[in-house]
């Protein structure tokens, strides 16, 4: 009998399903391990960009956290949109007591440009949730709020990467490439190596979602037992595969398609129905 991981995602909401829990979720089900959430905020949000936000009470967020971890205890966990400063302490406070490899994706701004955590809980992540991490995926923009130096080159990256791991205290990092020029290439460093991840830079607006999407599919392998490195292997085929064939849904910026894949070999435009 083949044995089933089961992953979870403490997040917010896209009710128009390309990031956030949605997103998790759909990458969790594709990587096919069990996807469990807790949400932290509900979003109004599309491909167009976030128009309201509503954070749930925190005692509520904790009694969904306690019905899961006391129930299903999971495999691997991630974050993504943790907006205040008593979120990450309340979740900071049930990791803690856990030794479950834990994904951070430092959610801060979406694509759109709209906050999603507040100024001060940009400093209190460094202390809170980020020691507690086995692997954290900042973006460009997320990775300098993190480290206080600006990232321009592959090479400062590798830098944000060792600030993270070697003065916040996480076991590794990935800086995403996303926001530079040229590759798509993402920096690992694991404490005592640095690794690359490249791919070819698809001309797309499609990309509402990317960052939620990689993190989600290293925390699904990290659940099965994976390597960080292996995982981040993965995770980087997973979002690249999805960036290739999106989805041009919404009038905006459309989602990443999760079963991108599949699609090997065919055209890189799918048809949407509208
Ligand atoms: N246009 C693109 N073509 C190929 N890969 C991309 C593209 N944009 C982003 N990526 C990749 O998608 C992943 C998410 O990166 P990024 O877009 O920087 O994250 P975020 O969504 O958090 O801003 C990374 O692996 C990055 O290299
Ligand atoms: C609820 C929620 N969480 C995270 C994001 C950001 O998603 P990301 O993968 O960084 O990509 P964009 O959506 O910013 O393109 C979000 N929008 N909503």
């Amino acid at each position: 009998m083949s044995k089933v991981a089961s992953a979870l995602t403490i997040a917010g909401t896209d009710p128009s399903g390309g990031a956030g829990i949605q997103a998790d979720l759909k990458v969790f089900q594709e990587r096919q391990v069990y996807g469990m959430s807790v949400i932290t905020s509900v979003v109004a949000q599309n491909t167009l960009g976030v128009q309201d936000v509503q954070h749930l009470p925190i005692d509520f967020i904790e009694k969904q956290l306690d019905a899961v971890l006391s129930d299903i205890p999971p495999q691997a966990v991630k974050t993504g949109m943790i907006a205040t400063v008593e979120m990450m302490e309340l979740v900071a406070s049930k990791l803690a007591k856990t030794t479950i490899p834990y994904v951070i994706d430092p959610v801060m701004i979406a694509k759109s440009g709209d906050s999603l955590m507040d100024i001060t809980s940009r400093q209190v992540i460094r202390n809170t949730l980020v020691p507690l991490a086995t692997v954290v995926t900042p973006n460009v923009p997320e990775a300098e709020s993190l480290v206080g130096f600006e990232i321009h080159s592959n090479q400062e990256a590798e830098n944000a990467a060792k600030v993270i791991v070697e003065e916040l205290g996480a076991k590794a990092a990935v800086v995403k490439g996303g926001h530079l020029e040229g590759e798509a290439t993402d920096v690992l460093y694991d404490g005592s190596s640095f690794s690359y991840f490249k791919a070819d830079r698809y001309e797309t607006k499609h990309t509402h979602g990317t960052g939620c999407t990689f993190s989600a599919a290293i925390t699904a392998e990290l659940a099965k037992g994976k390597s960080i490195k292996e995982a981040v292997t993965v995770g980087k085929d997973f979002i690249t595969d999805a960036i290739q064939y999106p989805l041009a849904l919404g009038n905006g910026y459309g989602p990443t398609n999760h079963w991108g894949y599949r699609l090997k070999g065919l055209p890189q435009q799918q048809e949407v129905l509208k």
